[in-house]
């Protein structure tokens, strides 16, 4: 029958007492690890260390044990995979707090990620399973998809992962709360987006515009030019945003919210458990905070319109979405 709440002595209400645990821990990754509940770059890195981390798996075998937090105990092996450049920050800055809880690598990695999300205005609650084992060895290299990929080449890696294009494209709603440190190493912490700290749909939009410009030292290996200064554009995602393959679930997040958040949610549920046996975990998803929403309508940055966009999509029509006022922004670093 239906499991009745368990009130935790913390207070908190939780379907599972096995969860009453974390719910502390929660409050010691919000304090010690996201500047008391921001979505900064401690929340946007934890999500790509969650990627990383649970991409290293095959649904055929050989790749890793998938989602189990490998990439924190074995990162002298992870680390030295080329696209992990950067990720060496979250765990050095996720190694000391790990130390202090009482959780596996896979469910403090996953953990992390949730409410590192949870902090971000317009993501959804993402799930929480409970109770991965110690990782047993690190990923091979290769797993990870990198900027300089090819589509065909990063869908047959979704694929051997067990992810649909569909689910490719939802993943990568998480560059709307994403910026790059070591693509160009002489501008760190550029954005993808202009509203780096909302999971809004923008970055759907602003990689569907015309390019003009490199936002630093010229053109890197993974970039390509970008509309805004002060803007980072990946390859991959233009690519993605343009191949016929995906074209189209890339257009139809542009102005959907809710679409974006539960494709996203879904597709990231499947991405945490990779390589786990989910009848030993437990569902806590009730221990994630919940994120504050996001009504506002996006909008071109200014002085972009609709004549900029370089759409492949010939299924959907394009909504009519305003312009913001006044001259073209420069994005700041985060
Ligand atoms: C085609 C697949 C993908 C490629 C090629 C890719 C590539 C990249 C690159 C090159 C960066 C910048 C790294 C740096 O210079 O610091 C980045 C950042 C990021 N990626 Fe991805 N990514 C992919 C998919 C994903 C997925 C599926 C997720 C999560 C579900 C993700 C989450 C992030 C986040 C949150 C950041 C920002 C990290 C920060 O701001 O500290 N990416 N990605
Ligand atoms: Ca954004």
């Amino acid at each position: 029958g239906l499991a009745r709440p368990v009130f935790c002595p913390s207070g908190h209400v939780t379907a599972n007492s096995a969860c009453c645990a974390l719910f502390p821990m929660v409050d010691k990754l919000q304090t010690d690890l996201f500047d008391g509940g921001e979505c900064g770059e401690e929340a946007h890195s934890a999500l790509r260390l969650a990627f990383h981390d649970a991409i290293g798996f095959s649904l055929r075998g050989g790749k890793g044990g998938g989602a189990d937090g490998s990439i924190l105990i074995f990162n002298k092996t992870e680390l030295t995979f080329h696209a992990n450049g950067g990720i060496d920050d979250i765990t050095s800055r996720q190694f000391p707090v790990f130390q202090e809880l009482k959780l596996s690598a896979g469910d403090f990695v996953h953990l992390a990620a949730a409410v590192g999300t949870a902090n971000c205005p317009g993501a959804p609650r993402l799930q929480f399973m409970f109770g991965r084992p110690a990782p047993k060895a690190p990923a091979p290299d290769l797993t990870v998809p990198e900027p300089t990929d090819s589509v065909t080449s990063i869908l047959s890696r979704f694929a051997d992962a067990g992810f649909s294009p569909r689910e490719a494209i939802a993943l990568l709603s998480s560059h709307t709360i994403a910026a790059a440190d070591v693509v160009d190493v002489t501008i760190p912490g550029t954005p993808f987006d202009s509203t780096v700290g909302t999971f809004d749909t923008q970055v759907f939009l602003e990689v569907l515009l015309k390019g003009s410009l490199f936002p630093g030292n010229g053109s890197q290996p993974g970039e390509v030019v970008s509309p805004l200064h002060g803007e980072m554009r990946l390859q991959s995602d233009f690519a993605l945003a343009r191949d016929p393959r995906t074209a189209c679930f890339w257009q139809a997040m542009v102005d959907d919210q809710q679409r974006m958040t539960s494709e996203f949610k879904a597709a990231m549920a499947k991405l945490q458990v990779l390589g786990q046996d989910t009848r030993k975990l437990v569902d806590c998803s009730d221990v994630v905070p919940v994120p504050k929403t996001f009504t506002k309508q996006i909008k071109f940055p200014a002085t972009f319109s609709k004549k900029d966009l370089q759409l492949t999509c010939k299924d959907l029509p394009f909504p009519n979405l305003a312009t913001v006022a006044g001259p073209a922004p420069t994005i700041p670093p985060v």
